[in-house]
């Protein structure tokens, strides 16, 4: 198989990992900066460039598209697909992903477990838009935000509509959840591969801290999850449409409830605290799907 794999940076982890899984796998595989490929479109046909050479024929891509470049990454990645190459996460499901509020509305619409969310636009609103949430404490999200850097937690009424206020001051949009306390600041990241969890990690607080990010210095280890957890894990990627898909899970009174879904996960903080080589799972799988389709074309021919 002939393997692109679209990242920024081929000194990060996840795209060093996934170069060496797919070499050692007898693949050929390049990584490609999607701010370097650039394209022309036309109804007789597409072109691709990088760095002033034609590129063509990569059976698959493996999208590692950060938070900052989703727009042209994403626009990048629908080529390729346009193209004809395999992608275990489209771009209309990266898009769906990282819009929380349009991954929510999609994941209840399923019937999947989550915090109750409330959302609106007008600050006339905000005092029913609270009361149709409950009491404090709440948490308050930025709708794209990423490692939890947008994410707040009031314990007073008064605090959520400060923050809300000021949000809309800026002009960011946002959602605000019920607290889940029974969490204690820890959460569950089930990395789904093809259908199915092949790794999860329990992610812990710091002190005096409700978030579990690594990056918010949070301490992950391997984690044994249940039937239940797995399933909504993998039922929340099937919504939406992820091949590939790092779903973080609450355990609350109620039951497992989905937090967020990634559709770009980190491989370094679980293929650590796992042990699981989920670089070579994400290869395999694309491979798998890659099998799939030449003898799909070929029995149709
Ligand atoms: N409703 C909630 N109740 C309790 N804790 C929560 C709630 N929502 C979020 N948290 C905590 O805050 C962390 C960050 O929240 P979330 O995953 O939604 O944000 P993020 O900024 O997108 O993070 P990521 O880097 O995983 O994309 C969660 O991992 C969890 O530990
Ligand atoms: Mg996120
Ligand atoms: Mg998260």
């Amino acid at each position: 198989m002939k393997l692109a794999i679209l990242s920024r940076n081929t000194k990060l982890y996840s795209t060093r990992r996934l170069v060496e899984a797919a070499r050692e796998q007898g693949h050929s595989v390049r990584t490609l900066d999607p701010l370097r490929c650039y394209m022309r479109i036309s109804s007789d046909g597409f072109a691709m460039h990088y760095k002033g050479q034609s590129i063509s024929g990569y059976h698959a891509v493996i999208p590692r598209i950060g938070a900052s470049v989703t727009r042209y990454g994403t626009a990048v990645l629908r080529q390729f697909e346009l193209m004809g190459s395999f992608t275990p996460n489209s771009s209309d499901a990266i898009l769906r992903a990282r819009d929380k509020l349009r991954s929510h509305q999609l994941l209840a619409a399923q019937g999947i477990g989550m915090p109750a969310t409330v959302f609106g636009d007008n600050p006339d609103d905000t005092a029913d838009l609270l009361s149709m949430l409950g009491p404090p404490p709440h948490v308050i999200k930025l709708n794209e935000g990423t490692q939890g850097a947008g994410v707040m937690l009031t314990e007073k009424l008064s605090a959520s509509k400060g923050v809300i206020e000021a949000l809309r001051g800026l002009y960011a949009q946002f959602l605000v959840q019920e607290f889940i306390p029974e969490a204690k600041g820890a959460d569950l990241r089930c990395f789904v591969v093809g259908g199915k969890v092949v790794a999860a990690m329990k992610r812990q607080a710091p002190k005096g801290d409700f978030r579990s990010n690594l990056h918010r210095g949070g301490s992950a280890k391997g984690a044994r999850t249940t039937l239940a957890e797995q399933e909504v894990a993998i039922r929340a990627a099937r919504v939406l449409g992820l091949g590939v898909a790092g779903v973080d899970l609450i355990r609350s009174a109620r039951g497992p409830l989905v937090l967020e879904v990634n559709a770009s996960p980190g491989l370094e903080g679980i293929e650590d605290a796992s042990g699981v080589d989920v670089a070579g799972a994400m290869v395999e799988y694309v491979a798998e799907r890659h099998k799939r389709r030449l003898a799909k074309r070929a029995s149709k021919s």
